[in-house]
């Protein structure tokens, strides 16, 4: 495992800060973090897991029209413009990383893309996993079950995705917003593998 490159990171959230408010840069601060102290408990690279959390957010700050203009330029699916900021920061926004930031590291470019959606149960990488849950349970988040939330991803990361992705759909539903199709194939997904197990 190759410990954090202290060098590099400090270099990056340089980069990071650059393009977003205080408040977006000390929550990517607070994911790296919690990515890191995931990892470990995960045997995954510590250091793939603080560049995961510290750029996760890079683009959240970006207008709708660089997202668009992002979603031609790649040949994304269309469909995505049906969408907005929720969605696009990180399924586009993991192109604005690869472009702007150098990152190229394909298991890092999709846990971005993932952060906010996550997918089925086969298709998410440990670090993918380990991305879409220090987003949830960084320090600075206060919702209500976030203690129970953190105790359940010590003891099973899967279940801590699953805990997410049921958590989520049932809030976004509750206020009437719309979800992300994906979201409902990666609960169905998880749900039939955990009833399976
Ligand atoms: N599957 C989904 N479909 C639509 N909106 C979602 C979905 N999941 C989360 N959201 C909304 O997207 C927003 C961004 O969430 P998220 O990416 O987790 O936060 P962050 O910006 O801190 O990384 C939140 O307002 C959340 O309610």
């Amino acid at each position: 495992m190759v410990a954090v490159d202290e060098k590099y990171i400090e270099e990056l959230a340089h980069k990071v800060s650059e393009k977003l408010s205080d408040h977006r840069f000390e929550h990517c601060l607070r994911v790296k973090d919690y990515a890191i102290k995931l990892a470990k408990q995960n045997n995954l690279d510590e250091n793939q897991a603080a560049i995961a959390g510290l750029v996760h957010d890079y683009a959240k700050e970006r207008s709708a029209s660089d997202f668009i203009q992002k979603i031609d330029e790649k040949g994304l699916d269309p469909d995505l413009k049906n969408w907005g900021n929720p969605i696009w920061h990180g399924v586009v926004g993991a192109y604005f990383v690869q472009d702007e930031l150098g990152i190229n590291d394909p298991e890092i470019l999709e846990a971005i893309k993932e952060h906010t959606t996550g997918d089925k149960y086969g298709k998410m990488s440990v670090l993918s996993k380990v991305l879409f849950m220090a987003d949830y349970l960084e320090m600075g988040r206060n919702f209500p079950g976030v203690e129970r939330a953190r105790t359940l991803t010590d003891e099973s990361l899967d279940a801590g995705v699953f805990y997410q992705l049921s958590s989520t759909l049932s809030y976004l539903a509750g206020q009437g917003n719309p979800i992300y199709p994906k979201t409902f194939t990666a609960y169905n997904d998880w749900a039939q593998y955990l009833a399976k197990k």
